[in-house]
């Protein structure tokens, strides 16, 4: 658990600044609230003392008290609110960044999609896990801290007048201060059950959702909805188990700090005239403490929490990579023939080959037609090329160059892929274009789209570039978002382009128009047509078949 939490810590260096303002800015605040209490004490323990308030005001030590109830007094707020203001800037800051960190370990992770991970599971561990650790710097750093001033101080200002007293406070107090480190290890569990079953409840509305038109066309609502209701039963009882945790650690606290209460104002009451003074303000000091401490032990939930969620966020993001970038990086070749020699390949090792001793060329500015069945692997090789994933056998060179030497970045540059089901994003086309090329002008924006056959489609619509696309592009039809992919794809300044199914959603006239606008588009660049059947007007300069993991020559 302290592991978990102390690299969670690690991954905040940039915010060290924001973070220790913050803690500075709750413990002046604590103790600014410590003072007030203080001068309060010791304008009202003179009077006891001296047996009547005026008397009291006159003593040096009243008037000194009462000199500085002022500033104090207007001091506080100011602290709290910079306390609250700071502290939360810092935990928003350090979240955004932790946020960033996983979505970017996430993404060197999954290149070739999720799999066989949730979505909702996923989601739910960047936004809910994520979220979870502001309780690390918020309830329990922030609180400790200004705890541990607190007690301190005290013992300072009632140790000066009587040690015995001082020690009768600070033992609860202590107490009260560790009490989190002993209740955490035991709610740890209910913790880690809370935030899986968060990420399950996730999924149950995720899935179902994302997929709504499948869901209700098979009735499938009544299924999805007592899946939900199960995921929801489950995430109460983790929670109720959290909240017990909580409510137990919250009691104990109030019963240590209550002891400190009661033992100051036993010992004020015991103490003759000597003490008294020294008993009321131990009083006064207990009721300021109770307001810090009293947080403590329920800080022990909170750090169950935060080391579940950092559980789960280290689960997911220390996953090993797919494809390692190279150790020791090659400069990117000038030429982009691409060759496949003996190439193996399997998604998982469980898994039956997709390639097996794989050999393929294509020669810089050659246009390569590569069909085959559904299944036979035509994708899989365009994730090979941008090294979504990894050959076990064999090597695939760009220009001379192997690209498991090769940045991916780099390669990615050089090789652009039309996937089969590419995506448009919530964004408007413009934006969506820009992902190829964010420096293409206007200009070139409606080449491509001309190119890809969806130009007049876009200058019809009122708001012609700057129309937004929806989530995966719902404001089009699937055909009409397949053409805007492929504008973006065609934008790529890329010399190679990999294009599965370029063609589909295009009826046949304008499929044929297309294609026969492709030599333009791609001039001088090379080209992998993904096809399930050729329509003579592709003109490649080689056809090929995959079958049983290799390719062989077709006829045209
Ligand atoms: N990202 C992936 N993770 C795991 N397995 C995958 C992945 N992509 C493809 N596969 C598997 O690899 C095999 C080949 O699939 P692939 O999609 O490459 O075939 P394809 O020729 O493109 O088929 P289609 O013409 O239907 O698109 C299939 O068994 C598929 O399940």
């Amino acid at each position: 658990m302290a592991r978990d939490l102390i690299r969670i810590l690690g991954l905040w260096p940039a915010r060290r600044g924001w973070l220790l303002a913050g803690v500075v800015a709750a413990i002046c605040s604590t103790l600014a609230g410590l003072a007030l209490l203080v001068l309060a004490g010791r304008v009202i323990a003179g009077a006891v003392v001296a047996g009547q308030a005026g008397a009291a005001l006159l003593t040096g030590i009243g008037l000194a008290a009462l000199v500085w109830l002022r500033p104090v007094m207007l001091f506080r707020p100011v602290a709290r609110y910079l306390d609250r203001l700071v502290t939360h800037e810092a935990t928003f800051r350090a979240l955004a960044d932790m946020r960033v960190w996983f979505f970017r370990r996430l993404a060197e992770r999954l290149p070739a999609g999720l799999g066989l991970r949730e979505a909702g599971d996923l989601l739910g561990r960047l936004v809910a896990d994520v979220e979870s650790l502001d309780g690390l710097y918020l309830r329990v750093i922030v609180p400790a801290a200004s705890s541990l001033a607190v007690v301190v101080a005290m013992a300072l200002v009632i140790g000066a007048a009587d040690p015995g007293l001082a020690a009768l406070l600070a033992l609860p107090l202590v107490a009260a201060l560790l009490l989190p480190l002993v209740l955490a290890p035991a709610a740890a569990r209910a913790g880690q059950d809370a935030a899986r079953a968060q990420g399950a409840l996730r999924s149950a509305v995720v899935d179902p959702l994302t997929g709504l038109e499948d869901t209700l066309a098979a009735n499938g609502e009544g299924r999805a909805a007592a899946r939900v209701t199960a995921a929801g039963a489950a995430l109460s009882a983790a929670q109720r188990a959290l909240a017990r945790r909580s409510a137990l650690g919250g009691a104990s606290g109030a019963l240590l700090v209550q002891a400190a209460l009661l033992g100051s104002l036993a010992w004020a009451l015991g103490a003759g005239q000597d003490g008294l003074a020294a008993g009321l303000m131990a009083v006064f000091l207990a009721i300021a403490a109770a307001e810090a401490l009293g947080l403590m032990p329920r800080a022990g939930t909170s750090l169950a929490a935060a080391s579940a969620g950092a559980r789960r966020l280290f689960e997911a993001a220390d996953a090993p990579a797919p494809v390692a970038e190279p150790a020791r990086p090659v400069a990117a070749p000038a030429g982009h023939a691409i060759r496949l020699a003996g190439v193996g390949f399997a998604w998982a090792p469980d898994r039956p080959a997709v390639f097996d001793n794989l050999d393929l060329d294509v020669p810089e500015g050659a246009r390569i037609a590569l069909l085959g069945p559904s299944g036979a692997g035509k994708s899989t090789l365009a994730a090979l090329l941008l090294k979504f994933a990894a050959p076990q056998a064999g090597r695939i060179t760009l220009g001379g160059v192997d690209i498991a030497d090769l940045p991916a970045a780099e390669l990615r540059r050089r090789v652009a892929w039309l996937t089969q089901d590419a995506r448009l994003f919530d964004d408007s086309i413009a934006a969506n274009l820009r992902l190829a090329a964010p420096e293409a002008s206007e200009a070139e924006l409606w080449k491509a789209l001309d190119r890809a056959q969806v130009g007049d489609l876009v200058r019809g619509l009122p708001e012609g570039l700057e129309t937004q696309c929806g989530e995966g592009g719902l404001r089009f039809s699937g055909g009409q978002a397949r053409r805007l992919a492929l504008a973006r794809t065609l934008l790529s300044p890329a010399p190679v382009l990999i294009l599965d199914e370029p063609a589909a959603g295009l009826d046949a006239d304008t499929e044929r128009a297309f294609l026969q606008t492709l030599d333009e588009a791609t001039a001088g660049r090379s080209v992998i047509l993904i096809l399930h059947h050729l329509t003579g007007v592709e003109r490649p300069s080689r056809i090929l078949r995959l079958v049983g993991g290799r390719a062989i020559p077709a006829a045209g």
